[in-house]
């Protein structure tokens, strides 16, 4: 056979995996086939990474990612192997270079269902395709249907997905492009940071091989835990599968999940399972659920989902904003939920609709700036689930049959974090608080103030709003909007999502 001319690409984005890759599997395929070379490619892009959603924490961890897969790229069992080539460039900028000096024949990559910076870079991508007759193959991403406008069939299409075999790459019969290292030292752009190099034991480590190991202690023991901690900030973190940042940015599929889900609960050898739990796969089928609205509906990114809302006034409080950005509100569980986010990346389900639900209906702010600040802190920010829980959550998505839910911060902290000791973990200031004053400090005697050396409104903030109040005006506000609202339910996630 004759050496083809050119080279295939096959581009990672949010798929940083080398199992279950259904473009990997195929970009190897072909390669076979036609005897033309796959080049890998990551590109960390300055537009995307400028966007107000982003922040250095997800750079570090897709690095971490990146450098994972490209140490079990090194050590697979083949005498000519290649990395993951990293560019710290625009996509299009690096695919014009390589083009030049190759010539694409075919890109590989995952569907995107993204923020409207990756939409629009998608676009460009695609036009340079069609102008250069290169073809460029994407593939479903999740049971993502691309470009649905209605809920119908996505059920089914989850259902079948989850249960098809996973498309595993057969990496020993890649022929890998290996770029020169001139070349490569010209184009790869600016060298990424010091600090996407260093380790952060406080947060979740990347890597496909690290969810793996996520995934393999959830279903060998901390599952037996899940239904009774998902709702408490301090058991949540052992309790829940902590899944989350794998899926966001594909070192897991959710077929890998799935599947390894089936397999613990029915073993193949006959052995005891675990204890099922449905709300567990209700959650991993919402990933997916959220991810096919935000597809259908994107502009949720920066509009309100129902226009009925936009004539709900909100004014801008900048010291509120900065009292619930930092974790200085006064309440307790709300800053101990924003401090812990901030230093680790993560907190659970409940108690980031109780900070949204404080920032939108006590504190009476936007969402979209609050929203921001969020996305840069969640380590698994993942732009479907966010923009439409963000929305869920600040009454906004609702129709005219659900309750606008307003949580209490006091309530749930009693129910949530009884004995406190989530507040003193985060809340320092708050360490010697005899317990039955914690949820509401300012409650406590002068006296005992003393003691516990926490004077209210000195050594830690005296509430900045008193949510008897705030709670009543919400109300108000928002039912004279939400009666206007006509929704279908098929845009609306099953209320067993909305409450837990
Ligand atoms: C305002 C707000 C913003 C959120 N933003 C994100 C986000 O950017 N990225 C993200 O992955 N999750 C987001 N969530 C959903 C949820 O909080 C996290 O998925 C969950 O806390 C992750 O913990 P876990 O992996 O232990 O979840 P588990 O309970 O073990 O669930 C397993 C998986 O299912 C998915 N999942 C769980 N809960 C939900 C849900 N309610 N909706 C959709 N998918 C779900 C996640 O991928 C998760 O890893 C958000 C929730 C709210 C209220």
């Amino acid at each position: 056979m004759n050496k083809p001319s050119g080279i295939n690409v096959l581009w990672f984005k949010r798929d940083l995996r080398l199992r279950d890759h259904e473009p990997l599997k195929a970009a190897i395929e072909a390669g076979q086939q036609s005897g033309r070379p796959l080049l890998l490619l990551y590109c960390f892009e300055p537009s995307v990474m400028a966007d107000p959603n982003y922040a250095m924490r997800h750079w570090r961890f897709v690095y971490e990612s990146l450098t994972d897969l490209n140490g079990q790229l090194m050590d697979l069992p083949i005498t000519y192997t290649a990395p993951v080539y990293l560019f710290q460039r625009e996509v299009i900028d690096v695919l014009t270079a390589l083009h030049r000096q190759f010539t694409i024949h075919t890109l590989y990559s995952h569907q995107e269902t993204g923020l409207r910076i990756t939409y629009d870079r998608d676009k460009i991508v695609a036009r340079f395709c069609q102008q250069h007759r290169l073809d460029w193959r994407e593939y479903e991403s999740n049971a993502v249907r691309r470009g649905l406008k209605t809920g119908v069939g996505v059920q089914a299409n989850w259902d079948r997905t989850m249960q098809q075999c996973q498309q595993q790459p057969d990496l020993t019969r890649w022929q890998p492009v290996r770029l020169l290292a001139n070349w490569y030292e010209v184009e790869r752009g600016p060298a990424l940071p010091d600090d996407w190099q260093q380790t952060d034991p406080q947060f979740q480590p990347g890597g496909e091989r690290n969810a793996h190991r996520y995934m393999t202690s959830f279903f060998a023991q901390r599952i037996a835990q899940y239904e009774n901690s998902i709702s408490k900030p301090l058991e949540s973190r052992r309790g829940g599968s902590r899944l989350s940042p794998y899926l966001a940015w594909g070192c897991l599929s959710a077929r890998q999940v799935y599947q390894a889900y089936q397999q613990a609960v029915r073993p193949p050898n006959g052995s005891n399972g675990i204890r099922p739990s449905a709300l567990f796969i209700s959650r991993l089928r919402a990933q997916s659920y959220f991810i096919q609205l935000f597809e259908r509906d994107e502009r949720i990114e920066f509009e309100n989902k129902h226009s009925a809302f936009d004539a709900l006034e909100k004014q801008v409080n900048p010291a509120h904003f900065l009292a619930w950005q930092t974790g200085q509100t006064g309440y307790p569980l709300i800053d101990a939920c924003m401090r812990c986010l901030i230093a680790t990346g993560y907190v659970n389900f409940r108690m980031r609709a109780l900070l949204i639900s404080f920032l939108t209906h006590h504190l009476f702010q936007h969402w979209q700036e609050g929203g921001w600040h969020l996305a840069r802190q969640y380590t698994d920010f993942e732009p479907g689930i966010h923009y439409a829980q963000l929305q869920l959550q600040a009454g906004i998505l609702a129709s005219d049959r659900q309750p606008v839910r307003i949580y209490n911060p006091v309530k749930q902290s009693q129910e949530h974090d009884p004995e406190g000791q989530f507040i003193r973990q985060w809340v320092p200031e708050l360490v010697a608080c005899p317990t039955r004053y914690i949820h509401q400090p300012w409650t406590m005697p002068a006296l005992e103030q003393q003691t516990a050396g926490c004077r209210i409104g000195q050594e830690y903030p005296a509430p900045i709003i008193d949510t008897k109040q705030t709670y009543q005006f919400a109300q108000e506000q928002f039912y004279k909007f939400r009666n206007q609202i006509t929704s279908s339910r098929s845009d609306l996630p099953g209320d067993h999502l909305v409450e837990r």
